[in-house]
């Protein structure tokens, strides 16, 4: 049966990266989505700013959504320290595979969890069956119309603190201009604009940072 393009890019991760070598799996997916097939994996370009945001926030528990191939989840975890960990969540199987595989040949599996499901049903199991206090930092990458469902949820859930922080990929393309306008007039958030670019093009895109304020 034909390969998925995500099954592509893991093989040519197995046959070109270092295993155990997070930066390497980086690196060759980016080689492989910038030349022979595009991919929406964050990208380097977004995900320098990824790193910055999360070195900030130095996160004791951080929460992803939308795993996809496990870029970011690589991208992320490579970044925590001693004893920290990233949830990552993921509705489609074939895609949470593919990210399983990845994590464990970049050797962070220790440092992340990949659960399957959608997001509005894993956020408030998050507290009882995944021993979740509070979460530290969140990354939203998955569908852009449950960006602000799902931040709704988070505060319902009572899983942001005061300092707690989101950033949000595609906010100008595709765009998610219902989680712009609630997180900017929102008294509860301290929003920040990154302009960058879609992921190896050279389209406007850009990431927002949105800090909870309690
Ligand atoms: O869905 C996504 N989740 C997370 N990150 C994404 C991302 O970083 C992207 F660049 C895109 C994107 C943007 C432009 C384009 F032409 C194709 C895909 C998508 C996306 C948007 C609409 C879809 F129908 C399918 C995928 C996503
Ligand atoms: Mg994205």
């Amino acid at each position: 049966m034909n390969q998925s393009k995500e099954q592509r890019i893991l093989n040519f991760v197995l046959q070109n990266a270092v295993r155990g070598d997070p930066c390497s799996v980086l690196d060759t997916i980016d080689k492989y989505c910038s030349q022979k097939e595009w991919a929406m994996n964050v990208g380097d370009e977004k995900g320098k700013i990824l790193d910055k945001t999360v070195e900030e926030a130095n996160p004791s528990v951080a929460l992803e959504l939308g795993t996809y191939c496990g870029y970011s989840a690589v991208r992320i975890s490579r970044l925590l320290k001693a004893g920290a960990r990233l949830l990552t969540v993921e509705f489609n199987p074939e895609f949470a595979a593919i990210a399983k595989q990845m994590i464990e040949f970049a050797g962070v599996q220790d440092k992340v969890k990949l659960l399957e499901g959608p997001s509005e049903e894993i956020i408030p199991q998050l507290k009882k069956k995944y021993e979740v206090d509070t979460l530290d930092f969140v990354f939203l990458d998955h569908w852009k119309d449950r960006y602000t469902p799902d931040t709704i949820l988070l505060q319902e859930c009572n899983l942001l603190r005061k300092g707690s922080v989101l950033l949000a990929d595609n906010v100008i393309f595709p765009g998610a201009p219902d989680f712009l306008n609630y997180v900017r007039k929102s008294p509860h958030f301290q929003c920040t604009n990154y302009p960058s670019h879609l992921e190896y093009m050279q389209v406007e895109d850009a990431m927002e940072k949105a800090v909870f304020l309690g």
